[in-house]
């Protein structure tokens, strides 16, 4: 599987997101990375759907949702409808995750399971059959800016022997959470291939091709 690059437009300056998310898609963004939070699931609020609705009308590239919140089923239709490619939704905030996983399927968009840092992979070992992703938290989920949780590394190689030994469950492996110059060569070498990063990539806009070409780089080499 080639590696991708997902700029987190939380990172991105809210009251320029068009100028953001024009540049980061012209950069070479092979998929943009919208995080929902609820203010309950996660102590902090963002984008909803009508922000998937707006992302559709200034880009194609595909669009991740990584929904951080209570009861995520009731919104899975509305953000497939806005545009949504994947929706991802974490394992921790609902009662049944195999049916929310069947939820998104049956609105025709890829699934994705996310776990966060103190949650093992035993958890959703049982969703790899039916799954397209799995999204290894590398930082406690709420804010940009944090700092890579160093034992993530061990955990995302676990994920990748799991992966090897169901050689019929075809899921992507994908990391969020203090990705940057520094940490994505270790994920991409764990076993890692998407990548989201947020303040890395939208502290210097100036910079943003250069950043992208430079994580895809050292992903590439780091697989190699
Ligand atoms: O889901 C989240 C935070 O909860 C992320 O998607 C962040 O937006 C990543 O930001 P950086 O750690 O790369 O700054
Ligand atoms: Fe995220």
């Amino acid at each position: 599987m080639t590696v991708k690059i997902a700029p987190s437009i939380l990172s991105a300056d809210i009251m320029n997101l068009e100028r953001d998310v024009r540049a980061a898609d012209q950069a070479g963004a092979d998929v943009f990375h919208i995080d929902m939070m609820d203010g309950n699931f996660v102590p902090n609020m963002s984008f909803s759907p009508n922000v998937v609705e707006g992302m559709r009308r200034v880009t194609d590239k595909p669009l991740d949702i990584h929904m951080m919140m209570e009861n995520p089923d009731a919104y899975v239709k509305q953000v497939v409808e806005a545009g949504a490619s994947t929706v991802l939704i974490h394992a921790e905030s609902t009662q049944h995750i195999y049916r929310s996983i069947e939820l998104v399927k049956s609105y025709g968009a890829k699934s994705g399971v996310v776990v966060n840092p103190g949650t093992p992979l035993e958890t959703v070992k049982e969703l790899f059959p039916i799954i397209d992703r799995i999204l290894v938290m590398t930082v406690n989920p709420g804010f940009g800016g944090q700092k890579f949780i160093p034992g993530m590394t061990k955990k995302i190689q676990r994920l990748d022997q799991l992966r090897q030994t169901a050689a019929d469950d075809n899921f992507d492996i994908e990391v969020d959470g203090g990705v940057n110059d520094e940490t994505i060569a270790q994920c991409a070498k764990a076993g890692a291939d998407i990548f989201v990063s947020g303040s890395y990539l939208f502290d210097d806009l100036g910079g943003l091709k250069d950043r992208i070409d430079g994580l895809r780089s050292l992903a590439v080499d780091a697989k190699q």
